[in-house]
């Protein structure tokens, strides 16, 4: 009887874990980043910064960010094999597997696989930083018969890694855009992901491991794969009347909208989605796809007034992503590869502080049985 009170399907609401990264204060509508809060971060501060706090607890300065980069940049380059490891994998292979690949294909060059220390794990966090937007964008170009594009040392990181992307140099604005959509997606307590992660990580098992099982978590659509979902959903739209008739399709249907609810906020907006909708606003002024805006307002409304709930940061991040020019099977994995922080941070907490994750289940089968 003291199992069936204590269970919560989904864990709902359970505490697993004490953290010093962050915190969702819905009340408050805060996300605590290491004490600071992450909106405020992402408009006055850029992704690197988040990189040192996360990782060792301190905002840089300018010269201490600038020294982070080039930590960084020693390590973009991909062992060679990873061209062929890419090509040799079916052209149908989605990035997200791709990427779960090269992330458990790079723990064989690790050569501090045992390193369990904060500082080990930090310098593991930051080859991890470095690689996996290389991994991103080239395991995309060689499954699509696409030209390698090699990092460029001049660019600044994310800027660097929307070029990646897409072959060609962003203006500021759309590099601001990018680096702070990184910034928003780079930490957020105890998602899936997160937790999956963390799980790994408490049988001492590598960084590397619990980086895999995070990809394969934040894939499904309930969780990151919701970003490319929304934006298939958009497009399949079409205009604002074809997509109101098509979430009014879908609710009949009593499918779940992409993009729409939270297991924290709940009945709230997600205040990263506030944000970003405001960079979507802006960039469809620039790019006269103020079509796209009012279509995406239209989906948030009516779903307030049908269904009571509010857009996550996936809803506003996919057309921003869009409008960037970002190959839709790309949302998910960059938002792992901003993720990669928060997750690097949590499996060294982890470390530090381990107890091995064993809970009970409340069992529902039959007994006495006999062979
Ligand atoms: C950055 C991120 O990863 S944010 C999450 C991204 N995921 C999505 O956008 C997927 C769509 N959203 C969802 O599926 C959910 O809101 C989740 C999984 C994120 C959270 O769900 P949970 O906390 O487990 O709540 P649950 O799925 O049980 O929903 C509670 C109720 O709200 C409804 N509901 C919740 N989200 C949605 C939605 N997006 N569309 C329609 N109905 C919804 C459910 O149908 C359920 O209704 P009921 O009580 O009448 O059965
Ligand atoms: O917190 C969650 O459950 C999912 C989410 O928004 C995230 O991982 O950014």
């Amino acid at each position: 009887m003291a199992e069936q009170t204590a269970y919560k399907p989904g864990l709902d609401g359970v505490i697993a874990t004490e953290t010093k990264l962050s915190y969702l204060d819905v009340d408050a509508e805060e996300i605590v980043l290491r004490g600071y809060e992450l909106i405020e971060l992402a408009e006055n501060k850029q992704y690197l910064d988040l990189v040192q706090l996360l990782l060792q607890g301190v905002l840089p300065d300018d010269e201490q960010r600038s020294s982070l980069e080039q930590e960084l940049k020693k390590d973009y380059d991909l062992p060679a094999d990873f061209i062929s490891l890419f090509s040799k994998l079916p052209k149908e292979t989605h990035p997200m597997d791709a990427l779960r690949t090269g992330i458990s294909a790079l723990a064989g060059y690790e050569k501090n696989l045992e390193g369990r220390r904060e500082e080990e794990i930090s310098k593991t966090a930051l080859r991890l930083l470095a690689k996996i937007p290389n991994i991103v964008a080239n395991s995309y170009h060689i499954l699509h018969d696409e030209a390698v594009v090699e990092p460029k040392q001049e660019l600044p990181y994310s800027t660097n890694f929307l070029y990646m992307i897409t072959g060609k140099e962003p203006t500021q604005a759309e590099a601001d855009y990018f680096d702070q959509s990184l910034m928003v997606y780079s930490e957020h307590e105890m998602p899936n992901s997160t937790f999956a992660a963390r799980v790994i990580a408490s049988t001492n098992a590598d960084i590397y491991g619990a980086l895999t099982g995070a990809v394969a978590s934040l894939k499904g659509n309930l969780h990151g794969g919701a970003n490319e979902a929304v934006m298939h959903m958009l497009l399949q739209g079409e205009t604002t009347d074809g997509f109101r008739r098509l979430l009014y399709e879908k609710l009949n249907n009593k499918e779940k909208i992409m993009g729409f609810g939270h297991r924290v906020y709940m009945k709230k907006m997600d205040p990263r989605a506030a944000l970003m909708k405001e960079a979507f606003r802006a960039l469809a002024v620039e790019r006269k796809r103020e079509d796209l805006f009012e279509m995406c307002e239209a989906g948030e409304q009516l779903m307030k007034e049908e269904k009571g709930l509010y857009p996550n940061l996936d809803y506003y991040a996919a057309p921003v992503y869009y409008l960037l020019g970002i190959p839709i099977d790309l949302y998910t994995p960059i938002f792992f590869a901003a993720r990669t922080l928060g997750l690097c941070a949590h499996v060294s907490e982890q470390y530090a502080n381990n107890k091995l994750f064993r809970p009970r289940v409340l069992y529902t089968g039959p007994r006495g049985l006999h062979p």
